[in-house]
């Protein structure tokens, strides 16, 4: 393996480490991947059913623009591979990371009619690299296919950019960026945002109930 297919290996198994460390891989869920070049495309991906939680020799496998395994080996490219796949010919974004966290999922129900969800007013949008004042920031929502070349196929309409986001309804996040550190960056980003987001509505629910 070339030394920068092993940084880049070493470079997505921390990520996977630190949301592993968030607890954002509940019940073998989630899925990630780097790439490691162009011309052709491949990049490394987590290996499908695993436990995310671990770290092993035979957490990822390098796959080709296709999404297939590129070179020999027994371990399955994860059964999201397509979506990773859209993420690396769509744009020219290094790292794309999916988790399913409780917060995701209940922003996405609750706004899944709407097909996305507006954020804005909140500090943190500026770790999206947006730094206007009074920003806002829109996560479109898709509906959850079964058949992943479906998803995957609505999934691209919205992999327009170098970095992004998008919620796939009561399943998860796909979020993507430059490299690995601001993919992560973004996905704690959203997250935060999805997690005050729930908490606020709870609160002004529970307070309407009280003082009524
Ligand atoms: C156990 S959750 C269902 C599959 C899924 O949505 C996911 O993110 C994990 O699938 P993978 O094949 O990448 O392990
Ligand atoms: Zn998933």
């Amino acid at each position: 393996m070339s030394i920068l297919a092993q940084q880049r290996l070493q470079e997505i198994a921390d990520v996977k480490e630190e949301l592993a460390q968030r607890d954002w891989f509940f019940g073998t869920s989630g899925n990630l991947s780097i790439k490691v070049s162009e011309e052709p495309t491949t990049f490394f991906v987590s290996a499908s059913g695993k436990d995310k939680r671990k770290r092993t020799s035979e957490d990822f496998l390098l796959v080709d623009s296709h999404g297939k395994a590129a070179e020999e080996t027994h371990l399955k490219p994860s059964a999201e591979t397509l979506l990773h796949v859209k993420v690396y010919s769509h744009t020219n974004a290094g790292c794309s990371l999916h988790v399913h966290t409780i917060d995701n999922n209940v922003i996405s129900e609750l706004y899944g009619d709407e097909g996305k969800v507006t954020f804005k007013g909140q500090e943190i949008i500026k770790a999206l690299g947006i730094w206007e004042e009074d920003a806002e920031v829109t996560v479109p929502i898709i509906p959850n296919y079964a058949d992943i070349p479906t998803l995957a196929e609505v999934f691209a309409e919205y992999v327009t950019a170098d970095q992004g986001a998008v919620l796939i309804r009561n399943h998860g996040i796909t979020v993507w960026g430059e490299n690995a550190f601001e993919a992560k960056k973004a996905l704690e980003a959203y997250e935060f945002l999805f997690s005050y987001h729930v908490k606020i509505l709870s609160l002004k629910k529970y307070n309407q109930s009280t003082l009524t």
